[in-house]
């Protein structure tokens, strides 16, 4: 590949790979003793490579260079000048002026420049200091610089090739203890120190991506020459960053195919056509299509592992029972492991009624049974009386036998992690996996989240659902919200009132909470009314109860805990409130609302609460503005930032730093296709060449992970 043609880059005398520069702390750089190394600690940087790999979050443009005597009024302009005087302005709170006024003087005229705040560079600005200044030249009290930056040059002479001063200067988070220049000139020193950085992806993936190599787009993201060429270095970043999550991911799949002996689960369609034909509607589109791409994954002899995505109320669970019944059909058993009690009784439920009159036997198992309950269910899963068992992670406890079992339907917050398919192993077996998603994501979160998996869509809902009409009220209106709840009720139906969240930490504080708002609805606000109260700390049986006198009916008002978040099904309720919306995560409110999307009468929710943070303000508004939860998935990405959208998940995925998800799809979608078609031709990258990249990788996600290039 052609030498690179960046004035920055150095030529290649030195070679230093990305672990050897991981190897080298930042104190050998001359200007980083003790007090800048902390500093530099608290931002996370020690090595060199962390260093150069501390990108900008923006740059400033001083490629509009100009003489004081040729600035143009609105116009964003850099000049070089020789300080002249200092002075404060604005209202001076507390003594201290909130900004300062710089006369400037370059040899052809004179011009102040306004700084706001950054007090503490005011004392370095003594007369005949030189400095750089760029900002728009305006009209307040006479024409002068709004500073958006303003860096003390040593020599103003050499402009134009400096760490500090060339055209685009790159701004990168600081902190306490180091200022942002003092930070850009260690990086400038850095790359120096650096020499020639070999890049570790093939030099074939490069050219037909046509992306920069490594080292010249370390340095032009640093220190620019041009907007182009920053995008350029920037892409090749995000590409690099994707690439090797994508490799991992590849990796992974791979690994479960080849390290599990999957076998074909194939069904005569006998159990599936009866429960179909029992249905009371007929199913989607959407939903044939996915029930057709799971049981193929089935019949197959891989094992499976397939994500199946649908918007709340889009009809997983029919997708689900039909997979089921293929595993017991082809004599085998199937389980459904749900994240919470009150979940899986509520699978429990609404399973055994849908197959109430099909000849497969439904078990529950909880960590809440009596012991004699226990050992009934626990039998009758080794003995294979039980064709499909429904609980939470009891499911996967040690003493739990099962005589057969060939699929595992799971949530997506409890898919399984690489330990609780070791304890599947350990039993011998290997069950096809069906992870269910209620929480849409962007297809290019999936494609990283879920990377390793194949991925179906349900991507239509069922006919006649109509939107829910959804309000925003104030918690001082919020009898406006239980005088619609009146009404709904009036009709004959029925609403759910949502406790407001509280810390995870703090489940008796949640309990005393969803005991005062339950007693204040049943004795001021619906004295009339039959209401219960749900909550987590309820005995298994109390919620079983509570549960059914909701299906049934006879309770008219459920005052609940987010227990009910995902997969309760009352169609018949028509309105939900949720007290303290502002605290609720965007994706929890659209669960929640869901849960009154269900039947024909038209649904409405209201959001109480007071949002104080512009954050919460955006979630309110993003839940009135859309119905459809992928807009909203996309909508709580922007709001929340994708910094620990990795972490949260527990995939085992390091967090992305460059990669944006929703502005680089493209970009994933090519990485992707390398990475999976390299990984294809060389599995566990034995290849010299490969050598480099693997290395990476292996250090991008902890080389001691069992399956990664495990042969
Ligand atoms: N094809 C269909 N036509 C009409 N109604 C359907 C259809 N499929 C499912 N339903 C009904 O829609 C409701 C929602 O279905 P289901 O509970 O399976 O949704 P879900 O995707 O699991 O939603 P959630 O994630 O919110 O729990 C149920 O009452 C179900 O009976």
């Amino acid at each position: 590949m052609a030498w690179p043609s960046s004035r920055i880059a150095s030529p290649p005398d030195t070679l230093t790979t990305l672990p050897e520069l991981r190897a080298r702390p930042v104190t050998e750089l001359p200007g980083c003793g003790p007090g800048i190394a902390a500093a530099l600690e608290r931002l996370g940087i020690e090595s060199l490579a962390d260093l150069i790999s501390h990108y900008p979050s923006r740059h400033e443009d001083l490629s509009n260079v100009k003489r004081i005597s040729r600035l143009r009024l609105g116009e964003r302009a850099t000049v070089v000048g020789r300080v002249v005087s200092v002075r404060g302005v604005g209202r001076p709170v507390r003594g201290r002026t909130p900004g300062f006024k710089v006369q400037l003087y370059d040899g052809s005229g004179y011009i102040p420049a306004v700084v706001w705040g950054r007090e503490w560079l005011r004392g370095q600005l003594v007369p005949e200091t030189w400095v750089v200044v760029s900002g728009e030249v305006q009209r307040r009290y006479g024409i002068q610089i709004a500073a958006r930056t303003l860096e003390i040059v040593d020599d103003p002479g050499s402009f134009g090739d400096g760490a500090h001063t060339g055209k685009f200067v790159p701004i990168y988070p600081a902190g306490r203890g180091i200022t942002p220049r003092r930070l850009r000139a260690l990086i400038h020193r850095a790359l120096d120190a650096a020499g020639y950085i070999p890049d570790p992806l093939p030099v074939s993936v490069l050219e037909s991506r046509r992306l920069p190599n490594l080292h010249d787009a370390i340095r032009e993201v640093h220190f620019p020459e041009s907007r182009d060429r920053l995008q350029r270095a920037m892409r090749r970043l995000v590409f690099h960053e994707l690439f090797l999550v994508q490799i991992g991911l590849a990796a992974r799949k791979m690994h479960l195919e080849r390290s599990e002996p999957g076998r074909s689960n194939r069904g005569d369609g006998s159990l599936v056509n009866r429960y179909l034909n029992g249905l009371p509607f007929a199913l989607t589109g959407a939903q044939e299509r996915v029930v057709e791409e799971v049981l193929a994954d089935m019949s197959s002899e891989r094992p499976m592992r397939r994500l199946v995505q649908g918007d709340v109320g889009s009809g997983k669970t029919a997708v689900a029972i039909c997979a089921l019944l293929t595993a017991i059909e082809a004599g085998r058993q199937g389980a459904i492991m749900a994240p919470t009690e009150v979940l899986a009784e509520q699978h429990y439920l609404s399973v055994s009624n849908a197959l109430e009159e099909l000849p497969v036997e439904v078990v529950l198992l909880t960590g809440s049974q009596t012991a004699a309950e226990r050992r009934v269910c626990l039998n009758a899963i080794e003995n294979g009386q039980a064709h499909l068992i429904i609980g939470t992670h009891a499911l996967i406890q040690r003493h739990v036998r099962f005589r057969d079992l060939s699929l595992v339907v799971v949530d997506e917050q409890h898919r399984f992690g690489v330990s609780q398919r070791a304890v599947f192993k350990e039993k011998g077996i290997s069950p096809d996996t069906l992870i269910m998603t209620a929480t849409p994501i962007p297809r290019t979160l999936s494609l990283t989240l879920y990377g390793d998996l194949e991925v179906s869509v349900i991507d239509e809902l069922p006919p006649g659902r109509k939107p829910v009409e959804t309000v925003h009220v104030e918690s001082a209106r919020r009898m406006e919200a239980y005088a619609a709840v009146e009404e709904e009720l009036d009709e004959g139906r029925q609403a759910y009132v949502i406790c407001p969240l509280v810390e995870e930490s703090e489940a008796l504080e949640e309990v005393r909470a969803a005991e005062e708002l339950y007693g204040e609805l049943s004795e001021k606000v619906f004295p009339h009314r039959r209401v219960g109260l749900l909550h987590g700390r309820m005995s298994a049986a109390e919620k079983r109860e509570v549960m059914a006198a909701f299906r049934g009916g006879g309770i008219e008002v459920l005052v609940a805990t987010v227990v009910v978040e995902v997969g309760v099904d009352v169609p018949n309720a028509s309105i939900i409130v949720i007290e303290g919306a502002e605290r609720f995560g965007l994706s929890q409110l659209h669960q929640l609302r869901g849960r009154v999307c269900r039947g024909e009468h038209p649904p409405r929710c209201f959001l109480v609460g007071d949002p104080q943070t512009e954050d919460s303000r955006a979630r309110l508004d993003a839940m009135i503005r859309y119905q459809d939860g992928f807009r909203l998935s996309e909508a709580d990405l922007a709001i929340r930032g994708e910094g620990t959208l990795f972490g949260s998940r527990q995939s085992g995925m390091p967090d992305l730093k460059v990669a944006k998800l929703l502005r680089d799809v493209e970009v994933l979608v090519e990485a992707r296709k390398e990475a999976f078609a390299l990984v294809a031709n060389d599995p566990y990258l034995r290849d010299p060449a490969h050598g480099p990249l693997k290395r990476e990788v292996e250090e991008l996600l902890g080389a001691d992970i069992e399956w990664l290039f495990r042969e």
